[in-house]
């Protein structure tokens, strides 16, 4: 997105309202013109924990998801440029489509996984977790410094390259591989 590598997360939240489940509907927020999809690999959180060091950071993890970081785009750039919060752009509702839990066991290699986005069938964005700027323990540690970090939080890991805008009734399908696949219609 043409920004600086950030030296620290930068990190947002999303209000549990949203969540959308697999197969459901995202709505495009009021006064937005550019929603984006973001694909993201989540990690579920499965024990309340504070101030966990990286080495702890693992044994918080209770699974994964693969989950899309909805974006009102022209709307966080205009936050950007005032310096206000993104909120409304990150978190607006339907904001956080999510597909099935996937057991931390079922995943061990979670470091190297292919995350894939397609759009109305067109593959729009594709990247491996092990290109991500900051480790998925390292997130987890720098998180748990400032939030307590409670039983099925959801921590959206980053997007790769490729995000990009959608409009009334396309379908986003999203996926790990071939292990995890979700898909939601824009209304
Ligand atoms: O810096 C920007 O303009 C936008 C950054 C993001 O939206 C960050 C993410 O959500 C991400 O990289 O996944
Ligand atoms: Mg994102």
């Amino acid at each position: 997105m043409n920004s600086s590598l950030p030296t620290t997360p930068i990190v947002f939240l999303k209000p549990s309202t949203a969540y959308v489940i697999n197969e459901g509907s995202i709505r495009i927020p009021k006064n937005c013109q550019e929603l984006h999809h973001e694909v993201e690999l989540g990690v579920v959180i499965g024990r309340k924990e504070s101030s966990v060091n990286e080495n702890e950071a693992e044994d918080l993890i209770g699974g994964y998801v693969i989950a899309l970081d909805m974006t009102a785009r022209d709307l966080q750039s205009k936050a950007k440029n005032s310096g206000e919060p993104w909120s409304i752009a990150k978190g607006f509702d339907t904001s956080c489509p999510v597909g099935n839990f996937i057991p931390k066991e079922a995943l061990p290699n979670a470091n190297s996984l292919d995350i894939w986005c397609k759009v109305n069938g067109q593959l729009k964005q594709k990247g491996n977790t092990s290109d991500m700027i900051f480790t998925i323990p390292h997130l987890i540690s720098y998180i748990s410094q400032y939030f307590t970090l409670e039983i099925g939080d959801l921590i959206l890991t980053g997007t790769p390259e490729g995000v990009g805008p959608v409009k009334s009734n396309d379908i986003i399908e999203i996926g790990i591989g071939d292990i995890s696949k979700a898909s939601f219609k824009i209304e």
